[in-house]
């Protein structure tokens, strides 16, 4: 039990003890902790695993990789970093991911100042003395003029909510928390629940191993091919070369990756052409290689159904079994409304004699038993049971902490019906609570490496300028919060996505509000908003009190 923090009393001094504390040690915790101590604040970083990493840390299943490239998804603001670390593969895989987290936190000296196994539970606002009072599951507490919650986008693991669970016999495991020494499955009878992007990555190395396995799949995704292979020296070389244009074209790009912007809508040019653009964005081996190839993929149900049906007639041109085929074929939302994935042999694994997919839309599941799973029609015997049940997005991480800001009010009561924020940045009523990647910024929809720098540094020079001000105190206006909100849900109804249940809609947690969670306009214009509202000096938040 943690000791629940008391408000201080009147005679209390007025400085906290730590001047700034951050929530996680993922790319965006140790990247808020290197900038924060270049300012020179007594900063300290609280995780709750056991070591650093994040996503890199659990998500340990087999075929764990990233799926935009390698050299795009890392740090940009070390132009020695870049020319020093070596990537293997065009996609990086888990391991290699983290261990490139592990040299990025000694070549910055950032461990000393990471707690590690000490979860935040609780943060409440000293409205008088413009202090947070921050306490932990191992019963510290502190307190710190600022927080910066990084606690990801995908950390909250979303638990299953099939009944019986538990009563399961045979071995449960999660993508999200893989065992550490790994899992042999050889001659095992697997079972997996979830086709997501970790289930896509997973099942094809599942299969390898697996005496049989059966897919239990509710909504099929659109898969593009990863083409995913070592990446010479000579390619490194050369990309190292150009790494500090690239570095330069990828802040100013629409979603973290350098691209041309399509100009043409997919229902301006014949058949025929159209065709050969998505061939050749198929042949890209890249996430966004087919959402590039024209303006209106993502705004125009005609247009998306153009590449929707040439998805699906790839999978058909894959997968052997045309019912089966059919079965993996989306068919009731528009290509890339939920994410969609990069695979490595994804659909020809279902050609495989010992492999198969449930179609639970026909099927449902019922229940988990002692022996399997047991679907309307039948129950599957299995030893053990993949859950690829994927994460309660952009809000579950924040909204677990028990957050209490101005008048007693707690972060969870304000978002009971979706999130509010100023900027994706701070929540009016919780001053100096900064957010990294979380919702009503470009978060999921962009390159998540190159939003959390904007992000951190778009926060450091906040503070540095609250402190070279005097100032203690930064809040979000209302009614400037309310305009942010108003602006994202207006760019997102132009698009294909709220109508969608969708991880991106809360839609994958029961209860959760249906609100579409992030900022669509883009990384570049994003990042024009936020820095016109710093320089415009902090247009929209209230700056105030006095560090003397
Ligand atoms: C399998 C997988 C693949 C992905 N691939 C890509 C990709 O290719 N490209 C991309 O852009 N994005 C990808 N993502 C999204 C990914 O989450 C981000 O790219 C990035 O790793 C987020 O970093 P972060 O530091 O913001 O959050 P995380 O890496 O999630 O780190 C947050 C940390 O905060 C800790 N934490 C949370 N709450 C508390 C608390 N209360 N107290 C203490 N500690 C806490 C967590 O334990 C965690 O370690 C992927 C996600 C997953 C799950």
């Amino acid at each position: 039990m943690h000791t629940a923090p008391r408000p201080p009393s009147p005679s209390a001094p007025v400085a906290p003890q730590l001047d700034a504390v951050v929530v996680g040690a993922g790319f965006a915790g140790l990247y808020q902790l290197h900038r924060l101590r270049e300012l020179g604040l007594r900063t300290r970083v609280f995780e709750a695993c056991d070591d650093i990493g994040g996503t890199w840390y659990r998500n340990r299943y087999p075929g764990a990789r990233c799926d935009v490239e390698s050299t795009a998804y890392s740090f940009s603001f070390s132009p020695e970093l870049d020319q020093e670390w070596e990537w293997s593969e065009r996609y990086a895989t888990q391991p290699e991911i983290l261990r490139y987290l592990h040299h990025v936190a000694d070549r910055f000296d950032l461990r000393k100042d990471v707690t590690l196994r000490t979860r935040v539970v609780r943060a409440v606002y000293d409205e008088d003395r413009h202090v947070w009072q921050i306490a932990t599951d191992t019963g510290e507490t502190v307190t710190t003029r600022f927080v910066v919650l990084a606690t990801g986008c995908m950390s909250a693991v979303k638990e299953p909510d099939i009944p019986g669970v538990a009563a399961f016999a045979g071995r449960s495991l999660h993508t999200a928390d893989w065992p550490h020494e790994g899992v042999d499955l050889t001659g095992r009878r697997v079972a997996v629940i979830g086709t997501g992007c970790s289930g896509v990555q997973a099942i094809p190395l599942l299969a390898e191993q697996a005496a049989g396995l059966t897919v239990f799949q509710r909504t099929p995704v659109y898969a593009l091919p990863a083409l995913n292979r070592p990446l010479t020296a000579e390619e490194t070389a050369a990309f190292k070369a150009r790494y500090p244009e690239f570095r330069a074209a990828q802040r100013k790009s629409r979603g973290g990756t350098v691209f041309e912007l399509p100009t043409q809508s997919a229902l301006e040019v014949d058949e025929a052409e159209r065709t050969a653009a998505f061939e050749a964005g198929w042949d890209s081996g890249l996430l966004s290689g087919l959402l590039r190839t024209y303006t209106d993929i993502l705004a125009d149900r005609a247009a998306n159904e153009t590449v929707a049906e040439f998805v699906r007639s790839k999978i058909r041109s894959i997968v052997t079994d045309p019912e089966t085929a059919e079965t993996l074929s989306p068919r009731t939302f528009p290509f890339g409304t939920k994410r969609p994935c990069l695979d490595t042999d994804y659909y020809a694994t279902y050609n495989r004699p010992h492999v198969k997919v449930v179609d639970l839309t026909k099927t449902p599941i019922v229940e988990i038993t002692p022996k399997g799973v047991r679907t309307s029609d039948r129950e599957h015997a299995v030893d053990v049971i993949v859950f690829a049940t994927g994460f309660d997005a952009m809000t579950g991480s924040q909204v677990a902490v028990d957050i209490v800001g101005k008048g007693g009010t707690t972060l969870k009561e304000k978002w009971a019906d979706g999130p509010r924020n100023h900027l994706g940045l701070l929540s009016a009523g919780f001053p100096n609570l900064f957010t990294v990647i979380g919702p009503l910024s470009p978060s999921v929809l962009s390159n998540a490496v190159v939003s959390i720098e904007q992000h951190v540094e778009w926060i450091t020079d906040c503070i540095a300028h609250l402190r070279s001000t005097g100032s203690t105190e930064i809040d979000a206006t209302a009614r400037a919060e309310e305009d942010w909100c108003a602006h994202v849900a207006d760019l997102a109804s132009r698009t294909l996505y709220p109508d969608v249940a969708s991880w991106y809609t809360g839609a994958n947690v029961p209860g959760k509000p249906r609100v579409f969670l992030a900022y669509t306009g883009g990384a570049d214009r994003y990042r024009a908003e936020c820095d016109a509202a710093a320089r415009e000096g902090y247009r929209g938040f209230v700056l105030s009190g006095s560090a003397s």
